[in-house]
């Protein structure tokens, strides 16, 4: 395997009994990037990861990580790569400082060393007002923010990011993606899952799971460039009567409204006509146009349809 990308991945396969929870992945990684996992639940975007970091074993497959092999070398991994997971993972019953003092002996430093490198998180994550707080009294955005300022500790060349903004504010989500750029302006690379379209587009490659196998992977760019379906944007008074009509229309892929419209994603452009003629036979009156490409046809295609869990 090459060694220009941060992970590589080869047939990798997870199968739980008789149930494949991934699904031979070939997956390549740039270094210092944002790569996103976009799938959703249950597609086997965490147990890829688990996989990925050596914290579990793959049943088929070949992984290398940072040049490492994987799991063999998963000791030397974990000096080097941080992983932060979509469930709050720090000790509650400490304070923030006392968190951080903790993950930093785990990584054997000194006192000296531990002392300035916390006082460096809590300022670059905002923590030093909340430094003498319990972390189980902290907000959603605080434990997120002192969960990564943890997952960085150790200057990670590889981050791990496993819906790290499941659980936090939209604005919150924003700051915290600010946070990421810097991380990757220092070199660091990043792995990030997510069902979250938009933060899907601020990957810059992306990797769209669903049931464990791979349907599409590259920058949102060439994704939206290559989907292969045309999205419409139908304007009316009557969105739920035309979604009823224009589901049963033959080169429609998905019908979804948004607000008093609808979004239609259909196989060519030629079927605009079709579109309008449909409505117009069952007097619904509206507007129908061709629209920009959005992620979100680009998940719908991929997955032929099947957008169950993703938001
Ligand atoms: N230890 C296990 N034993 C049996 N099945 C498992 C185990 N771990 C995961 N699975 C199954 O594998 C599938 C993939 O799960 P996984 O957690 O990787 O999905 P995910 O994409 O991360 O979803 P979510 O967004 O909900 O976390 C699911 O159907 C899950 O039930």
């Amino acid at each position: 395997m090459s060694t220009d990308n941060a992970i590589e991945t080869h047939d990798l396969t997870r199968r739980f009994g008789d149930f494949t929870a991934v699904d031979h992945l070939n997956l390549s990684v740039p270094r210092g990037q944002v790569y996103g996992f976009l799938g959703p639940n249950g597609c086997g975007k965490s147990t890829t990861i688990r996989m990925l970091c050596g914290l579990l074993l793959p049943s088929e497959g070949d992984i290398r990580v940072l040049d490492l092999d994987i799991p063999k070398q998963a000791e030397a991994l974990k000096r080097r790569a941080g992983y932060m997971t979509q469930t709050f993972s720090l000790y509650r019953d400490l304070t923030v400082r006392e968190n951080l003092e903790f993950v930093a002996r785990l990584f054997g430093l000194s006192r000296q060393h531990t002392r300035q490198r916390v006082e460096e998180l809590c300022h670059r994550y905002q923590l030093e007002a909340l430094a003498s707080q319990l972390a189980g009294t902290l907000s959603g955005g605080q434990k997120q923010r002192l969960a990564l300022a943890t997952a960085v500790l150790n200057q990670p060349e590889l981050l791990f990011l496993d819906e790290p903004t499941s659980a936090v504010d939209p604005q919150s989500r924003r700051d915290f993606w600010d946070e990421l750029f810097a991380l990757t302006d220092a070199g660091t690379t990043l792995l990030v899952s997510t069902h979250y379209m938009d933060e899907a587009e601020r990957c810059h490659q992306l990797a769209i799971l669903q049931r464990g196998r791979l349907m599409a992977q590259g920058s949102p760019e060439r994704l939206k460039a290559d989907v292969g379906a045309t999205p419409l944007l139908v304007v009316t008074a009557a969105p739920r009567k035309a979604q009823t009509v224009l589901q049963a229309l033959d080169g429609v892929r998905s019908c979804a409204q948004i607000g008093a419209s609808l979004r239609v994603l259909v196989t060519s452009p030629d079927q605009l006509p079709a579109v309008r003629d449909a409505l117009r036979k069952e007097g619904i009156e509206g507007k129908v146009d061709i629209t920009d490409v959005n992620l979100e046809d680009v998940f719908v295609a991929a997955t032929h349809g099947h957008t169950e869990g993703a938001s």
